[in-house]
C-alpha cells in the first residue's frame, strides 16, 4: 500500500513544494548530482573571488541571517474551529482515521530523524550547515510538539511514519519547508548571488560599449596643466561633460566655460543652473562626478582627479563614469599612478588609451630648515594641519603676533572657503597667511609661496573603512606640497617645509617614495540591486540587505574593490523605524552627509519622518528647526553649530532634487543658505575671538573631539542636538562682523549681474569695489520677505484670511503662525542691518530698500 503522503505527492496539489520534494526525495535514493552549492561562476576563467572573504563568509552569513521565528500553530477558542487551520487538522485527522499523534511516538520519530547522517547530508546540500540545521531542528521539533494543529500534509506523513507505513526520511521536505521559512535566503541563494555578481561591470553599460571611445589620460603632478589641456578640448567641442570631484571645481568649470563663450550648465547633487535664462539645457555641462549623466551622448567628456577611483567611499562614482559615459573622446586627468589601472580597465571595455604625461610647470623646493617658530612666518605662507584643534592653535599664535590669517577647513561652506581664499590671494589685502587643513588640496586656486606642514599625522580611512592615524601618504603629501607656487601667480616657485625640525627628514622621505600604484577601482551596489535583494528577503532591514549584498557579492578583486558602505548603513539604521518605501529609504540613506555631525543626523531623521507622514517639508517648518533667522556666532560652539545648519540646508536641497513635491521650498532655502555662508564667513574672520569667548578653552577642544569621533544612534544624536541648541543662545552683534557680512553679501548673491566672476578666487579678479557703499543686504531682505509671504500663502491655503492693509507680521502672530521669538530675531537682524546701512551709505535713501517700514515695526513692538 502506498503511504498517504506519496498519494498526495502524486496528486501534486499542495503548495508548490511538490516538485522540490520529489527532487529532494531522489537524493534519498542516492542518485546525487551537484546542484546549487557550487556557483557556476566559480568556473569563470578570468575572475577570482577574494579568498579572505570566502573564508569569513560562512561565519558572517550566520550572523546576518537571523532566524525568523516560526510559531507553533495553536487553536485558542471554539471560533477557531471554523478557521482553515483547524479544518486542516480535521482533514489530517480524518485522513488518518481520526487519530491524534501520540506525543512520545512523535518525539521518537523526530529525534530519529535528527540523528541520521543522510538527513544532515541532505540538509547541507540545501545550504543548511550544522548550525543552521540545529537551529532549524530545534524550531521544527518545537513546532511539531507544541502545535495543537499541524498542517495536513505533515500530520499525514508523521502519522504514516508512526504507524510504520512511512520512512523517517519522508519528513525531510517538511523540515526543509520549515527551515526555509526560518531562513528565507536558503530558497534564493542562487538568485542573490547572481544579483550581487559584480564581476563584469563594463557590461552594465551597453550603450557606452556600442561607442568606440578614445581615452586620453593626462597624467602628471599638481600644477602641471593637465586639467587646462583637457578643458581646452572640452570647451572646443560641440558638446561635453566635465565630471569633477567637488562642487567648487564643477562650478569653477561652469564659470570658466561660460566666460570663454561656450554655454555650460551646472549640475551638482544640490543644484541645477542653466546658462540659458529660459532653462533650455546647454550642450555642455559641468557636474560633480556622482551626478554624471550616462544616458546623454557627448563629443567630449573630462573626468577629473581620476585617481579618486581608489577612494574607499566615493571611488564607485569615478568607476561608473569611466565605464559608462557615452562620449567619443574621454579625457582623464590625474596622477600617473593610475595609468596601469586605466589600461587594464579599458581592456574590459575595448577602448583605446593614449597617455600624455606632464611635468610641473613651476619649481618646487623642499627647504633645508624647518620653520620651528611662528616668528619665522612670511607672506605667502600656508600652514597645513589635520585637525581643527591645530587650526585654532596656529591661528591664535599667529594673531598674537599681529598677523591676519585666512582659515580654511573641510566643514566650511564653499562660499566661505572661496572668500577666505580670495582674501589670501588678493595682493592688496593685509591677510597674507593661511591656515588650512588638507581641504586646500583640491578645488581652490591659491597663491601660496610656501607650504608648512604643521603635522604629518593624518586620520586615514583604510579600505575596510576603519579610521587610523597614520603619516600622510606620499600621494597626499605631494598633492598638498604641490599647492605651493602657481603658474602665472605672484609666487610661481613654491617652497615646502615642516614646522617641527624632527618632521623635516620624514617629510623628505615620504615625498621621495615612489607613489603607490593604484591597483583597484571602487564599485558599489545600485538601488536596483538592493531592491531585488529586498524582494527576496522582505523581512530584512536595509542595512542588513546591504551587508548581505556585500558579503555575497563577487568581484574581480585584481582590479575592483567594494566601496565602504558603512555611511549608507549608518543612515539606513537611523531611519530604520521610519515607515518608508524601499526606494525612498535607499535614496535617503545615500544622502551625502557627514555622520560626525549630530545635528545634521537629527535633521536627517526629521526630514525622513516628514516624508513618511506625507507632509511637505516647508520653509516654515525648517525655519523653526534651525532657529532661523540666524545669529552672528559668538563662540566657537556657535560657529560649529552654524556649519552643521549649513549642511542641513544642503541636505534639504539634495532631497529637493529627489523628492521635489515633499521638499518644495528650495529657492527659499538656497536664499538663507547664501545668507548663512556669509554669517559663517564673518565668524571665521573672527575665529580667534570666538575661541577666546568660548566659556572655557576646553569647550572648543570638546567640539573638535566630539565632531571627529561620534557614531551615535539617532536618539543620542537628537539629545545632543538639543544640548547644542541650548548652548547656542548668545547674541551680541558687533559692527565689524556685520560690515563684513554686508560687504560680502553682494559678492555671493548669485542673482546679481556679474555672476561670472564670483566663483574663482584669483589675484587677477578684482576686489569688489568699495565694499562699504554696497547697498543693504538685499539677499537677506529678499529672504525675509519670501519667508513671510510663504507663511502667508501656506496659511491662506489652510483657510486663513489676511487684511492687506494691516501689517503682515502682526496678522501672522495673531493667527499663531509666527512666534514672537522669531519676530524678535527678525527685528534684531533687520535693525542691525539697518544701522549699518545708515552708517555705510549716507547717500542712499535707505528707507526705500527697507521692506518692513519702521512705523509698522514700532506699532508691532507696542
Ligand atoms: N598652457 C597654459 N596656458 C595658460 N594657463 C595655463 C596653462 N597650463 C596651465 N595653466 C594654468 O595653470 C594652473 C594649473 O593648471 P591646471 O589646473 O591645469 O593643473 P593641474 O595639473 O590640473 O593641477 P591640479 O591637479 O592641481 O588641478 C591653472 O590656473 C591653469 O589655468
Amino acid at each position: 500500500m502506498l503511504s498517504l503522503h506519496k498519494q498526495l505527492l502524486r496528486s501534486s496539489n499542495f503548495s508548490g513544494y511538490t516538485f522540490k520534494i520529489a527532487s529532494i526525495l531522489n537524493y534519498s535514493t542516492h542518485k546525487r548530482h551537484r546542484t546549487s552549492s557550487n556557483s557556476p561562476h566559480h568556473h569563470h576563467p578570468s575572475h577570482r573571488i577574494n579568498p579572505n572573504k570566502t573564508n569569513n563568509q560562512t561565519n558572517n552569513l550566520r550572523r546576518l541571517f537571523q532566524p525568523i521565528d516560526v510559531k507553533p500553530l495553536i487553536t485558542t477558542d471554539k471560533l477557531d474551529s471554523t478557521s482553515s487551520k483547524d479544518s486542516d487538522a480535521d482533514i489530517g485527522r480524518e485522513l488518518t482515521g481520526g487519530k491524534t499523534l501520540e506525543r512520545n511516538a512523535l518525539l521518537r520519530v523526530i529525534t530519529d530523524f535528527y540523528r541520521r547522517d543522510e538527513i544532515k547530508k541532505l540538509a547541507a546540500d540545501q545550504g543548511l550547515d550544522i548550525r543552521l540545521f540545529q537551529d532549524a531542528y530545534v524550531s521544527f521539533r518545537k513546532f511539531c510538539i507544541q502545535s495543537t494543529v499541524l498542517p495536513v500534509d505533515l500530520h499525514i506523513v508523521l502519522s504514516d511514519i508512526i504507524s510504520g507505513s512511512g520512512h523517517v526520511t519522508d519528513i525531510f521536505p517538511y523540515f526543509l519547508r520549515h527551515a526555509r521559512e526560518m531562513f528565507p535566503h536558503l530558497s534564493c541563494m542562487e538568485d542573490l548571488k547572481k544579483i550581487s555578481d559584480l564581476r563584469d561591470p563594463a557590461n552594465w553599460y551597453p550603450d557606452a560599449r556600442a561607442i568606440q571611445r578614445k581615452i586620453i589620460f593626462h597624467a602628471g603632478p599638481t600644477n602641471s596643466g593637465k586639467t587646462y589641456h583637457a578643458l581646452q578640448s572640452y570647451m572646443n567641442s560641440d558638446s561635453g561633460v566635465y565630471c569633477g570631484p567637488l562642487k567648487l571645481l564643477a562650478s569653477e568649470v561652469f564659470y570658466k566655460t561660460n566666460a570663454a563663450g561656450t554655454k555650460c550648465d551646472l549640475v551638482t547633487g544640490e543644484e541645477r543652473r542653466f546658462a540659458d535664462p529660459e532653462g533650455k539645457p546647454a550642450n555642455h555641462v559641468a557636474c560633480t562626478v556622482e551626478m554624471t549623466n550616462l544616458t546623454t551622448v557627448y563629443d567630449v567628456a573630462v573626468i577629473d582627479e581620476i585617481q579618486m577611483m581608489r577612494d574607499p567611499q566615493r571611488g564607485w562614482a569615478w568607476t561608473r563614469a569611466l565605464l559608462g559615459i557615452q562620449a567619443k573622446e574621454i579625457h582623464l586627468c590625474g596622477e600617473a599612478s593610475t595609468i596601469r589601472l586605466i589600461q587594464e580597465l579599458m581592456v574590459t571595455t575595448g577602448d583605446d588609451v593614449e597617455v600624455r604625461e606632464y611635468k610641473r610647470l613651476t619649481k618646487l623646493n623642499y627647504q633645508e630648515r624647518a620653520l620651528e617658530t611662528f616668528d619665522n612666518v612670511k607672506p605667502g605662507d600656508c600652514f597645513v594641519c589635520f585637525s581643527k584643534n591645530d587650526i585654532f592653535h596656529i591661528t591664535r599664535e599667529l594673531e598674537r603676533r599681529g598677523h591676519e590669517v585666512a582659515v580654511i577647513y573641510g566643514s566650511l561652506p564653499p562660499g566661505t572657503k572661496l572668500l577666505q581664499a580670495q582674501r589670501f590671494n588678493d595682493p592688496t589685502d593685509s591677510c597674507k597667511i593661511m591656515v588650512a587643513t588638507d581641504a586646500i588640496g583640491m578645488g581652490l586656486n591659491l597663491s601660496i609661496k610656501r607650504i608648512i606642514f604643521y603635522s604629518l599625522v593624518k586620520p586615514q580611512l583604510n579600505e575596510q573603512g576603519e579610521k587610523e592615524k597614520d603619516a600622510v601618504t606620499t600621494s597626499q603629501a605631494l598633492q598638498i606640497a604641490g599647492r605651493a607656487g602657481r603658474f602665472a601667480s605672484a609666487f610661481p616657485d613654491g617652497e615646502v617645509t615642516t614646522f617641527r625640525r624632527d618632521d623635516l627628514p620624514l617629510l623628505k622621505e615620504i615625498v621621495s617614495r615612489q607613489v603607490e600604484t593604484i591597483k583597484r577601482a571602487g564599485l558599489h551596489p545600485t538601488a536596483e540591486q538592493i531592491e531585488m535583494f529586498a524582494y527576496h528577503l522582505p523581512k530584512h532591514s536595509l542595512s542588513s540587505l546591504i551587508d548581505i549584498f556585500v558579503l555575497l557579492s563577487q568581484l574581480d578583486d585584481s582590479i575592483f574593490f567594494m566601496c565602504n558602505v558603512e555611511d549608507v548603513k549608518f543612515l539606513a539604521d537611523i531611519i530604520e523605524h521610519v515607515p518608508l518605501p524601499l526606494r525612498a529609504r535607499y535614496t535617503f540613506s545615500c544622502a551625502p552627509i557627514n555622520k560626525k555631525m549630530p545635528f545634521v543626523c537629527t535633521m536627517f531623521l526629521k526630514y525622513a519622518r516628514q516624508y513618511s507622514r506625507s507632509e511637505p517639508t516647508t520653509f516654515d517648518w525648517l525655519a523653526k528647526q534651525i532657529s532661523w533667522p540666524f545669529e552672528i556666532p559668538n563662540t566657537i560652539m556657535d560657529l560649529v553649530h552654524l556649519e552643521e545648519v549649513f549642511d542641513c540646508l544642503d541636505l534639504y536641497l539634495w532631497l529637493s532634487f529627489r523628492f521635489a513635491d515633499m521638499f518644495p521650498d528650495k529657492e527659499l532655502v538656497r536664499g538663507i543658505q547664501a545668507e548663512l555662508d556669509q554669517i559663517i564667513h564673518a565668524g571665521v574672520q573672527n575665529i580667534v575671538k570666538l575661541i577666546h569667548r568660548a566659556s572655557r578653552l576646553e569647550d572648543a577642544k570638546d567640539v573638535a573631539v566630539t565632531t571627529s569621533t561620534t557614531e551615535k544612534t539617532a536618539e543620542v544624536v537628537a539629545a545632543i542636538s538639543e544640548e547644542t541648541k541650548s548652548t547656542n543662545s548668545s547674541t551680541r552683534t558687533n559692527a565689524p562682523q556685520i560690515r563684513s557680512i554686508i560687504g560680502l553679501e553682494e559678492e555671493l548673491d548669485i542673482d546679481t549681474t556679474n555672476t561670472l566672476t564670483t566663483s574663482i578666487p584669483d589675484n587677477k579678479i578684482e576686489k569688489p569695489q568699495e565694499k562699504s557703499t554696497i547697498p543693504l543686504t538685499m539677499n537677506t531682505h529678499k529672504v525675509l520677505h519670501s519667508y513671510l509671504n510663504a507663511l502667508k500663502t501656506q496659511a491662506e491655503t489652510r483657510g486663513h484670511e489676511f487684511n492687506e492693509t494691516e501689517d503682515l507680521i502682526k496678522q501672522l502672530i495673531a493667527k499663531g503662525l509666527l512666534s514672537q521669538r522669531s519676530v524678535d530675531k527678525l527685528e534684531k537682524q533687520l535693525a542691525t542691518f539697518n544701522d549699518n546701512d545708515k552708517k555705510t551709505s549716507k547717500k542712499r535713501e535707505t528707507t526705500k530698500t527697507m521692506t518692513f517700514n519702521n512705523t509698522n515695526k514700532k506699532n508691532k513692538l507696542k
